[in-house]
């Protein structure tokens, strides 16, 4: 009898004691259950926040169960079970056990070495999303104060954000409902984030009911239902259909077209230049601008239309019974249009712009995931040939896409089965022909295809991120075989290209630096091709990768100078030495005295910046002469030679004449 009625006081001191734990612990973390509810509320977070915070998470629990709290610490604080308290006054006494708790949280966020930048991001998301803020600020407030220096929070906002009524409210529930609170702690506070949502967004007031608290709990059930139904199907950000919803709407739509036999229109739209707005003014920024954007794009379509948040910066349109195919390129159009007007922001006039593809049911696909798909692909084509303009899929479209991703499959494999290759083309003085240096320009011959042209497969190396590797060993072959001149007693330039996504993929001036080490190259002999594309963002990013690159001593030149938007504000703002007017202005010269004007404005800019000129694509004598007249002091081409592979670099050099150009000059 005795042991019996010893186990039923141990059975209830443990039932005690587990849901003590709930109590110190904010609620969100006290089980998996409930980390798998709080997720779910947490859903609207962008992916990568939802792991790093789930990572916290988990291993708040791990830290927690395992060494955090002794089972001495446990036994001590086991009365304390018994009095039911909620975690607010925990966090105004600064009771121990919560700062002891907040401190592994701030611990794991320094093994996990998340930045401020990183905690920041998340808090403002959470104040943003008005979900599980009040649970979640209580934390982060309270570690906002224990461990300022360290996250360098502002949560004025969220402070402020929170209604105290509501926070009252929760409270009295807490005082209230003592036992039920003890049973339930996790899933009232789960309710409480819901509630709260709702109440800011003002969906239901459903009213509390603090005298019967089950029947809080039934209330609450149902308006609950509905905000979770509205989180599934809605982008949060903007309030538009998510993708699940598009995905049944255009289900939907696709059977009643088919019945009443009906054209619908599909249109992709993917923001131009969106990127640049998120790295340059920060994510609230960028989230400002997506929910302006929805607002304008809500303007060019019926009501009867959808437009849906497809995920990051991109929409989709979903026209339902057109005429015809100008029906949507009107409202593609009128897109355009509305989207390239200027945005008010953070004090600013933003400019960004947008790419649309279009497909059609039923002249291109039957299926929703098809018809995504075509419009997507032909949104990628839209942006590929020049941005801001629509593009309607077609099948050749698709055959050309099969064979872009042919052409990556085999790329992949081609630096390992050593099927590229280097080729070097001299650059020479204008006046007397001497060569100052050559060109590194990749070959690929792959052995059933034959020799793919770089405009052919670089572009697909560069969308694929292969450029990132295949960049690298251009670098170090190129560097390679310069140093081989070198040491031969030729002292030659060597020029490599370097697109703006190598430098995304993580070409730095500390890969750099080991490349030029690793070949004991001076790098005052290195002169680096970007492209004008890759300055166009103009943003301080930009400027300080290439001003860390060049602090390392190497050249930088523009590219294929004219075909961009070979703007004199960028000019004067990144570090450049040298521009190199673009083939298609030279190979006109002797023809068109507009390229004679714009090539006579190119030099006399670039002589006012102190910048060096080439002009690259010199196929003749008469070419090499204007350039050498209008003051062109390098030149580059195939009249002096075409690429060559190294093996012949050293036999060209000894064969090559100077003296006969001189002579002519
Ligand atoms: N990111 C990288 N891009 C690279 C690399 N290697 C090449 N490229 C880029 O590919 C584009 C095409 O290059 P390619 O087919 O090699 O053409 C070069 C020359 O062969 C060609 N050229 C030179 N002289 C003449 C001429 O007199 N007439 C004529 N019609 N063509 C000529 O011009 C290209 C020179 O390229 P560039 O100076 O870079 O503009 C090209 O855009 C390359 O940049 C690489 O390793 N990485």
């Amino acid at each position: 009898m005795l042991r019996q009625k010893n186990n039923l006081f141990l059975a209830l001191l443990t039932l005690f004691f587990l849901a003590g734990i709930t109590l110190w612990v904010p609620s969100q973390f006290s089980d998996h259950r409930q980390i798998a509810d709080y997720h779910f509320l947490m859903g609207r977070l962008y992916q990568d926040t939802i792991q790093i915070e789930k990572n916290i998470t988990e291993q708040l629990l791990n830290a927690y169960s395992q060494d955090s709290f002794s089972k001495q610490d446990r036994s001590i604080q086991a009365p304390m079970l018994l009095k039911p308290r909620d975690y607010s006054s925990l966090i105004s006494n600064n009771d121990p056990k919560l700062i002891k708790l907040l401190d592994n949280f701030s611990h794991i966020a320094h093994q996990k070495q998340l930045t401020a930048e990183h905690i920041k991001h998340i808090t403002q998301r959470l104040i943003q999303s008005h979900l599980g803020i009040a649970d979640y600020f209580a934390m982060t407030y309270q570690l906002d104060t224990l461990k300022a220096e360290f996250y360098e929070l502002d949560l004025t906002h969220a402070l402020n954000s929170i209604d105290q009524h509501i926070l009252d409210q929760h409270q009295k529930i807490m005082r209230a409902n003592k036992l039920l609170y003890l049973g339930f702690a996790g899933l009232l506070t789960s309710i409480f984030s819901a509630l709260f949502l709702m109440q800011r967004r003002q969906l239901t007031t459903a009213p509390l009911n603090t005298s019967d608290p089950e029947q809080s709990l039934i209330d609450a059930r149902e308006p609950l239902e509905s905000v979770f139904k509205h989180q599934a199907y809605y982008d949060s950000l903007t309030e538009l259909p998510n993708r699940t919803l598009l995905m049944d709407r255009l289900d939907v739509a696709i059977r009643s077209a088919e019945r009443d036999h009906q054209t619908i229109a599909v249109m992709f739209i993917d923001l131009d230049r969106f990127k640049n707005v998120n790295d340059s003014l920060g994510h609230g920024t960028g989230d400002e601008l997506l929910s302006m954007v929805s607002k304008r794009l809500k303007n060019c379509v019926r009501e009867s239309d959808t437009i849906a948040r497809f995920g990051g910066d991109e929409f989709v349109m979903l026209l339902h019974n057109i005429s015809s195919e100008s029906d949507a390129a009107h409202v593609a159009d009128k897109v355009i249009h509305t989207l390239s007007a200027p945005f008010q922001l953070s004090g600013r006039e933003i400019v960004i712009g947008a790419s649309i593809g279009i497909a059609l049911y039923p002249n291109d696909d039957d299926s929703p995931d098809n018809l995504l798909r075509d419009a997507d692909l032909a949104m990628y084509r839209a942006k590929q040939s020049g941005r801001n303009q629509f593009m309607f899929f077609t099948k050749s479209l698709q055959e050309h896409a099969a064979e872009l991703m042919e052409t990556e499959q085999h790329l992949r494999n081609a630096l390992e089965l050593n099927q590229l290759s280097l080729h070097f083309q001299p650059l020479v003085r204008s006046r007397t022909g001497r060569v100052t240096g050559f060109e590194a320009l990749l070959r690929w011959h792959h052995p059933t295809l034959g020799n793919i042209p770089p405009d052919k497969f670089i572009p697909v190396a560069e969308e694929s991120g292969l450029i990132g590797s295949i960049g690298e060993w251009v670098l170090d072959t190129a560097l390679m075989h310069a140093k081989n001149w070198h040491n031969q007693g030729q002292k030659l330039y060597i020029s490599v290209n370097l697109s703006r996504r190598q430098l995304d993929l993580g070409m730095n001036d500390k890969k750099l630096s080991a490349l030029l080490s690793k070949h004991q190259f001076d790098p005052s002999y290195l002169v680096l091709e970007i492209t004008e594309s890759l300055l166009l963002d103009n943003s301080d990013t930009t400027v300080i990768r290439l001003e860390s690159i060049k602090d390392l001593g190497v050249h930088l030149a523009i590219d294929d100078f004219g075909t961009g938007y070979s703007s004199l504000s960028y000019l004067k703002r990144f570090p450049i030495d040298s521009l190199k007017i673009d083939k298609e202005f030279v190979r006109d010269l002797t023809s068109d005295s507009d390229d004679v004007e714009l090539v006579t404005a190119i030099i006399a800019m670039a002589r006012s910046l102190k910048l060096r000129l080439i002009a690259e694509g010199v196929e003749t004598e008469e070419q090499r002469k204007i350039l050498l007249r209008l003051g062109c002091e390098f030149l580059q081409g195939y009249y002096f030679a075409k690429p060559m592979p190294a093996s012949e670099v050293q036999t060209w050099l000894t064969h090559y004449e100077p003296e006969y150009l001189s002579a002519h000059a």
